[in-house]
């Protein structure tokens, strides 16, 4: 592995030397090579599409959790096929992206037999953005649809203490020109990983994020963290979404609801052993016209009323300039990410 420049204050590193590094930081904190290099590549494509909050800035969280013996870096996840549309996975208390690829060639060949399939994955830990999960499948012509949930941390709109997780919704759909639509959301009005870094740094949130351990409002990201808590996205209607979200990805797979894992006989585990839910859809079997060429013309009107960004178009502008430029991280980070790697 090498870095392309080191240059004052910051490295910049190809994707390759990025996922390089972290894969050698995983195989030395216990994993498989098969989980190392999945954890590897997917932390490292959130770095280079500038989703910092689920990049680089995990490694040390993934690190202390393997430490502490709560997730089992060597586990083999277990495919169950259930149903001709239904798929479980037990990833045997492993992460949840291995859990994911070794479903993923069986959940592809059944949407497209069936017309949909779901896939349900327990005894996982999630700790990752969750578009790198859907976006594939749009690539290969599919809809999909993701759901994760997280740790107890989200007032439910209209009560008085935290219950939900930050519980992301993920979406992809192919369209005719161009990269597909993604969005990927936390239901929380910000992602946990966001306040962690905006207390680093000591920056206050935008009002409206959470309240302090009295309840009261605040743009303290350490009131949230110490005692505090977030809130739903748009109220009632992001506190609904968050309620599906424990539905689907714990009741319906199997994992644990966001308030129901304790995990203070391991100190320094930061991953809640949760549940993920993924329905793929195959368009090809709609009625009407190409799939495709339907969001390639929604896309089109979008624009045409004056839209300029849709969701994603920040990330694969992140990803062209990471591409040709390289990933930059600043010279803590790096130093950080060497030590931990024992190089
Ligand atoms: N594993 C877990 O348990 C959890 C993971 N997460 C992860 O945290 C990450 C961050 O979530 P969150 O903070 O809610 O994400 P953001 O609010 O930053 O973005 C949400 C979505 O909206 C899009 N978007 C943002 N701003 C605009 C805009 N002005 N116009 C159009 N589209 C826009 C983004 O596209 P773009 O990316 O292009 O900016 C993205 O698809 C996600 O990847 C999520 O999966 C969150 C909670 C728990
Ligand atoms: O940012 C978040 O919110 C989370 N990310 C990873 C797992 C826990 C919640």
């Amino acid at each position: 592995m090498s870095a392309l420049s080191d240059h004052a204050g910051a490295c910049t590193l190809s994707f390759d030397a990025l996922a390089s590094l972290l894969e050698q930081i995983f195989l030395r904190h216990g994993t498989s090579s098969e989980v190392a290099r999945t954890l590897a590549e997917n932390c490292a494509a959130a770095e280079r599409d500038g989703a910092h909050s689920h990049g680089v800035f995990r490694i040390p969280g993934y690190v202390s959790t393997l430490k502490s013996g709560w997730v089992d870096g060597q586990a083999v996840p277990v495919v169950e096929d259930v149903a001709s549309g239904f798929l479980r996975v037990d990833a045997c208390n492993g992460f949840a992206q291995p859990a994911l690829a070794a479903a993923r060639p069986l959940l592809i060949e059944k949407a497209r037999s069936a017309g949909i399939a779901v896939l349900a994955i327990r005894n996982s830990h999630h700790f990752a953005a969750l578009w790198p999960d859907v976006e594939p499948f749009a690539y290969e012509g599919l809809v999909a649809l993701s759901v994760v949930n997280s740790m107890t941390c989200v007032v439910p709109h209209g009560a008085d203490r935290p219950l939900f997780g930050t519980n992301p919704i993920a979406f992809a759909a192919p369209r005719a020109d161009g990269e597909p639509i993604v969005f990927d959301l936390a239901t929380s009005a910000i992602a946990h990983g966001d306040v962690q870094i905006a207390a680093g740094k000591g920056e206050l949130l935008p009002p409206g994020m959470g309240v302090d351990s009295l309840g009261q409002p605040t743009r303290d990201p350490k009131a949230i963290l110490e005692g505090g808590a977030l809130l739903p996205f748009g109220g009632h209607k992001g506190s609904a979404l968050s309620m599906m979200v424990e539905l689907l990805a714990a009741a319906l797979t199997g994992g644990n609801f966001s308030f129901e894992f304790d995990w203070s006989n391991h100190p320094g585990a930061k991953t809640p052993w949760t549940g993920q839910l993924l329905i793929v859809i195959d368009p090809s079997k709609a009625a009407g016209q190409s799939f495709a060429e339907r969001s390639q013309e929604l896309v089109r009107q979008m624009h045409g009323v004056g839209l300029r960004r849709l969701p994603g178009d920040r990330r694969h502008r992140e990803r062209s300039k990471s591409n040709e430029r390289g990933i930059t991280l600043d010279e803590q980070t790096i130093a950080q990410l060497r030590a931990l790697a024992g190089q």
